[in-house]
């Protein structure tokens, strides 16, 4: 019998959240898309049995990996074709700092296949150092991605999606199967790029703030914004910012979020 969590004689672990692709059109979708330059400064998140890292490394000199499995790390020290050119950091990424890595002018092009329990925290991770990022291609659960992308009025609209599309334009890539992966995972998945805005759309004068006001309107999804944030802003003081009142968060456009978010700012 073959034992599917077994793959290039490395045991999968279900806790590093190891769903290791070996779908070479997958794979070769993946690398197109990123499409790695090389004067590129790249940085894989979780290279594993190095699926990415390969390719990506015919492309380029250099390549940073984080992974904190350490059995993994320790074998793409000595992979025979990776070694010289892998810069292996044996580290968590969502405690790694990823700003140390990039270099005046030019900032980090980031990638991965995500471990699934860490990735959307790891998101609000990244989000924070994106004036050190080019762009950021992930392989995640398919509903993340359809959060990340989610346009107002819809379920699928929240805290990540508006926090993300605050910082980043996101565009959707690829869908994945689970039969690209070893073990196979029991959900789908799908590529994204996110790319940090050169110049954002909208300015929070403090992103604390935009942050308190996600956490609080989609906390209470199904209240109106009268309700949920009658502690700083009166239904009256929302007409006069031309929003209406009656609307639930999850009827506010991104704009409409930074208003109200900078409302707070300027009115404490
Ligand atoms: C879904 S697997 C992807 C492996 C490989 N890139 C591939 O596509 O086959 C996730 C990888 O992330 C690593 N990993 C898990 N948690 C991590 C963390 N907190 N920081 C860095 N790497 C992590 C795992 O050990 C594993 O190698």
């Amino acid at each position: 019998m073959i034992n599917d969590n077994v793959h290039l004689g490395h045991r999968a672990r279900k806790r590093f959240g190891q769903n290791f692709l070996h779908d070479q059109y997958t794979i070769d979708s993946i690398v197109s898309a990123i499409a790695p330059r090389q004067n590129d400064v790249m940085v894989e998140i979780g290279p594993g049995l190095g699926a990415l890292t390969e390719p990506v490394c015919d492309q380029i000199d250099k390549l940073h990996v984080v992974e904190l499995d350490r059995d993994l790390a320790a074998r793409l020290r000595e992979h025979p074709r990776l070694k010289d050119k892998l810069i292996v950091h044996e580290a968590d990424a969502m405690k790694f700092n990823f700003d140390e890595l990039a270099q005046p002018g030019r900032p980090l092009r980031i990638f991965g296949n995500l471990p699934y329990n860490i990735s959307t925290p790891l998101i609000f991770h990244l989000l924070e150092k994106s004036q050190y990022i080019t762009d950021m291609y992930f392989m995640l659960q398919k509903e993340v991605v359809e959060r990340l992308a989610a346009g107002p009025n819809s379920k699928d609209y929240g805290r990540l999606t508006v926090m993300t599309q605050y910082y980043c334009q996101v565009m959707p890539v690829l869908e994945v199967g689970p039969h690209a992966f070893k073990p196979a995972p029991k959900v789908n998945s799908a590529v994204v790029r996110l790319a940090p805005w050169k110049k954002r759309p909208y300015e929070a004068l403090n992103i604390a703030d935009l942050q308190r006001v996600c956490q609080e309107g989609f906390g209470q999804r199904r209240k109106t914004i009268r309700n949920t944030f009658r502690s700083f802003i009166t239904a009256e003081q929302l007409e006069e910012i031309d929003i209406n009142p009656n609307l639930r968060p999850e009827n506010l456009t991104l704009a409409q979020f930074v208003s109200i978010a900078n409302w707070l700012t300027t009115h404490r």
